[in-house]
């Protein structure tokens, strides 16, 4: 259950983002279940599917890596490819897609990877096997094809830097 919830305390107030985050996360666990779960759970992944991505517009496959606390704002038009990873803390909003340059052979590592805490506007596009770095601010509208440093706010077509607060340093445990 922990598992399931562990995107909503982030969106308190925001009842849409929720619901498609705890439907994401039950998929997301059906989808990784020993066979006989899995199979039980198909009628679900329908759903999800007929749902989330195809009422809503919100195309967040559930083999898509992504940290706990996501926060989605709005979400429609949201498209993400599945072989994105995104890290701790993120939030997406609506109009925006994060994928690849072009269509690859299957199993080809083509789409971009988010650090932690990155909030990412309205209407940006992410596009290649980038890095947008841990803390990056993506301002509306853009379009990244680029790494993004650590700390930066990016933003324009091609998303130029002009901004990077200081990091905190790492802690040792
Ligand atoms: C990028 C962002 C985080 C920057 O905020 P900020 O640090 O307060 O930046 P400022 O407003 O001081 O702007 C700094 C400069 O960047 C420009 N700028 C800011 N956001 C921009 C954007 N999205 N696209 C292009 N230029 C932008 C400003 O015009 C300004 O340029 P100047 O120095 O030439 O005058 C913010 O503008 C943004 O786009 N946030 C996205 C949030 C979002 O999508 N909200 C929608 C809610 S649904
Ligand atoms: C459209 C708007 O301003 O939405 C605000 C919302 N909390 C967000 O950050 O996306």
């Amino acid at each position: 259950m922990r598992d399931i919830l562990q995107d909503w305390k982030v969106n308190t107030g925001n009842t849409k983002g929720r619901l498609v985050l705890l439907s994401f996360r039950l998929a997301q666990k059906i989808r990784r279940a020993p066979k006989p779960i899995f199979w039980l759970g198909i009628p679900y992944l329908v759903f999800y599917r007929l749902l989330i991505e195809w009422v809503l517009c919100i195309e967040l496959p559930w083999n898509t890596q992504v940290g706990p606390s996501l926060r989605l704002y709005h979400g429609m038009g949201l498209v993400v490819n599945d072989q994105t990873v995104i890290g701790r803390n993120v939030a997406l909003r609506h109009n925006t897609t994060i994928g690849v340059k072009e269509t690859l052979p299957f199993g080809t590592r083509a789409a971009p990877t988010i650090g932690d805490d990155v909030d990412i506007g309205a209407h940006v596009v992410i596009l290649g096997p980038i890095t947008v770095g841990s803390g990056a601010r993506i301002g509306a509208g853009s379009v990244v094809v680029k790494d993004v440093p650590e700390g930066a706010t990016v933003v324009g077509n091609p998303a130029r830097v002009i901004h990077i607060a200081t990091m905190p340093e790492a802690t040792c445990a």
